[in-house]
């Protein structure tokens, strides 16, 4: 997918780390027990944390995937000689290049799950890099879809080697950050792969596009209120535990429309990693770091500070709601000026009263679809909150986002019909069921001008 100027330049200042906290290290969990596929994986990690850290022997703890019992899954193979960084001396040659000094000892390859795969099997797998099996674009690599020998759908990350030089870095950040985590929300890394000047990351394929193209009515058959909000909580969900769960706090920096992936039930995988940043000391109130993400989506007190907390992410969570439920890109250049900026106009929009309007016009508007935006937009702009500390944590946005999915699916499901003589023992019940299309219990909902279909 080729990406608009406007939203997705990068930003890369030139304010260089200052804080010292934050180093790409962190400490192996030995004590988890792991089926022996993942004790090969763990080696990965460890040989990462070595590269990245560039002097600690100790790595962090990977957790299997949901689905590591399947046994089609891809495999991962191992093998010793150089270091990550250096490019391979032996053109010819593909293998995966976790090794150093520390692997030395290792001559034999080492492998995950039934089987390897090689350069070969990846460069047939998507029909030699094809045109009809590229699936997107980003900045530093270009993503094609791609069919194991076992019959895996994968997909490869292929960087591009002009972009290398310079984006050399996200790249294995990407892999190593990647290679930490393991949520249903999260995509899921299989390898990563060196051949000669090919540098190809092997990730979990999700099949149905990412949320802008949904947004944009180029995929599927438009989101209803419903799917919006439960894509939201995945993501909420994929935040939080990177903010929480993992052994360090995992911040992603770059939290935007086209880095959530959609599954083919509707369900969001966050995905792009190449910006994160982990944080060895989880009690650390900041990582002080380059400025990095994405236009639009970028918290202003980062911008202004050089600090990186999980607020940032909670910002471009911000942004991203107010983009689901209006429809609107972040920032809309061809638009008057009052609307270019969408968080602004939303917000003006929802202090007016008229929310409604700030609605997509491809929702269906329904008494509770029009609560839910304006609940959704409440806590954007809580999310959105100039001071960091007035912005919600992660996990407390699920749960407000977990109970207007409850309320909305209570307004909008009809209780079953109960037998009369039933009912009789039921009266709350049966008068519940007349709420459904009501909206008296939100009190500030108020039109100047409401529309026709949704005056009483
Ligand atoms: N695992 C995947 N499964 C299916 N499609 C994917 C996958 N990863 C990426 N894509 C598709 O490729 C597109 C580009 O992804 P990529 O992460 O390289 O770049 P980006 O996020 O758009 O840009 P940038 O990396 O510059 O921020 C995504 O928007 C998505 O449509």
């Amino acid at each position: 997918m080729k990406k608009s100027a406007s939203t997705n330049l990068q930003y890369q200042s030139s304010q260089r780390t200052k804080n010292s906290n934050f180093q790409h290290s962190s400490e192996i969990d030995s004590t988890k027990k792991q089926n022996s596929a993942l004790k090969s994986f763990k080696s990965v990690v460890k040989i990462f944390a070595l590269i990245f850290s560039g002097r600690r022997k100790t790595a962090s703890k990977v957790i299997g995937n949901d689905d590591r019992k399947n046994t089609s899954k891809p495999r991962l193979m191992l093998s010793s000689s150089t270091d990550l960084s250096s490019e391979s001396s032996n053109k010819n040659s593909s293998k995966w290049r976790f090794s150093s000094s520390y692997a030395s000892s290792s001559t034999t390859s080492e492998q995950l799950g039934t089987g390897n795969f090689t350069f070969e099997e990846i460069y047939k797998s998507t029909a030699k890099f094809s045109q009809d099996n590229q699936i997107g674009e980003g900045g530093f690599g270009t993503v094609y879809r791609g069919k194991l020998n076992d019959g895996t759908i994968v997909a490869v990350k292929r960087a591009k080697k002009e972009a290398l030089q310079s984006h050399l870095y996200e790249f294995k950040n990407e892999i190593y950050t990647l290679s930490k985590i393991e949520h249903l929300n999260l995509v899921r890394l299989y390898g990563y792969l060196e051949h000669g000047d090919e540098k190809l990351i092997i990730v979990e394929y999700v099949g149905n596009g990412n949320l802008r193209e949904h947004l944009d009515g180029i995929r599927g058959d438009g989101l209803e209120i419903g799917e919006r909000l439960d894509i939201a909580i995945d993501i909420a969900h994929a935040i939080t535990y990177l903010h929480m769960y993992t052994d360090n706090p995992i911040i992603h920096r770059d939290i935007k429309a086209s880095n959530i992936l959609i599954s083919e039930n509707l369900r969001a995988k966050v995905a792009d990693f190449g910006f994160a940043r982990l944080s060895e000391d989880p009690g650390a109130t900041h990582i002080s770091t380059q400025v990095k993400g994405t236009a639009g989506y970028m918290d202003p007190e980062y911008l202004r500070t050089y600090q990186l907390t999980e607020k940032s992410d909670v910002y471009s969570f911000g942004v991203l709601l107010v983009e689901m439920m209006t429809g609107r890109h972040p920032v809309e250049p061809k638009k008057k000026i009052d609307e270019r900026v969408t968080i602004r106009w939303a917000m003006k929009m929802l202090k007016n009263g008229e929310a409604v309007f700030a609605m997509d016009p491809r929702l269906r508007r329904s008494p509770a679809s029009i609560k839910v935006v304006k609940k959704v937009f409440k806590l954007a702009f809580q999310c959105l909150a100039p001071s960091i500390h007035s912005r919600p944590p992660m996990k407390n946005c699920a749960e407000v986002l977990w109970g207007i999915r409850k309320d909305f699916k209570d307004e909008t499901t009809p209780l079953p019909t109960l037998p009369s003589h039933q009912s009789e023992n039921f009266p709350q019940r049966e008068k519940n069921k007349h709420i459904t299309f009501g909206i008296e219990d939100d009190d500030s909902y108020k039109f100047s001008s409401a529309p026709n279909h949704i005056r009483s």
